[in-house]
């Protein structure tokens, strides 16, 4: 059967998405971007149809917002929930994701993550490739784990934080919402809302 997914956003991110989605099972692929208004037709190895704004007039049996910036995904998300469309998950099969992990709509899982048993994903996340994140772990919506880093156990992530490539959290830390863990950062102690940690052990910049 024919599944034609709707991307907004044609940028890297939307690559990757692009990418995921056909291996994941998706036989159509199209973007809608601001830049099709400019008179781009084409992202990479797919058409651009439409600006965001007219993709709820094209008929898609999904929608993926693949929007790095988690205020824009959050928006647009939103947008396509407003008007009733299906925002939908996309798992790549290289990633091993337990039955049972909890999905709300629009998280991506990339090639070689690994999510292991009672994780919930809220709405918009983004587990990039090689991450890994193990049981009973909370990662808040629109935030972003990724490339290589690692969440340990029960560790609670708030909503738009941004873990950095190669970084990694030890088991039952607690990180507040808008917190942007650097790129190699080991996490020990928990980090309250909004702050950007460092190094190891990850102090407050
Ligand atoms: C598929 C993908 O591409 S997904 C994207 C993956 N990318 C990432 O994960 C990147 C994560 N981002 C980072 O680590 C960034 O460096 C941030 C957000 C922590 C800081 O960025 P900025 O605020 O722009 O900091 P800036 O680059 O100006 O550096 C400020 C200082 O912090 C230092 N610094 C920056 N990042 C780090 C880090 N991760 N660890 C230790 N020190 C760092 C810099 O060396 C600099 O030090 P100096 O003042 O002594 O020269």
């Amino acid at each position: 059967m024919s599944r034609r997914l709707g991307i907004i956003g044609a940028g890297g991110h939307g690559k990757v998405v692009a990418d995921t989605a056909e291996r994941a099972g998706w036989s159509e692929v199209l973007f809608f971007d601001s830049r099709f208004v400019e008179g781009e037709v084409r992202h990479a190895h797919w058409p651009i149809i439409a600006a965001p704004e007219e993709s709820h007039r094209h008929d898609c049996d999904g929608y993926f917002v693949a929007i790095g910036h988690g205020p824009a995904r959050q928006l647009w998300c939103e947008w396509l929930l407003d008007r009733g469309l299906p925002l939908v998950s996309l798992v790549d099969p290289a990633a091993t994701v337990s039955q049972y992990t909890v999905f709300e709509p629009g998280v991506l899982v990339v090639a070689g993550a690994v999510v292991n048993v009672d994780c919930t994903l809220e709405r918009g996340v983004i587990v990039n490739t090689l991450a890994g994140i193990d049981h009973d772990c909370t990662v808040g919506a629109y935030s972003h784990i990724c490339p290589g880093s690692a969440l340990a156990g029960s560790v609670s992530v708030g909503e738009h934080c941004w873990v950095g490539i190669g970084s990694q959290v030890k088991q039952g830390i607690h990180i507040g919402r808008g917190v942007t863990v650097g790129a190699g950062a080991t996490v020990v102690s928990d980090v309250p809302d909004g702050l950007t940690v460092l190094g190891t052990p990850a102090r407050s910049k």
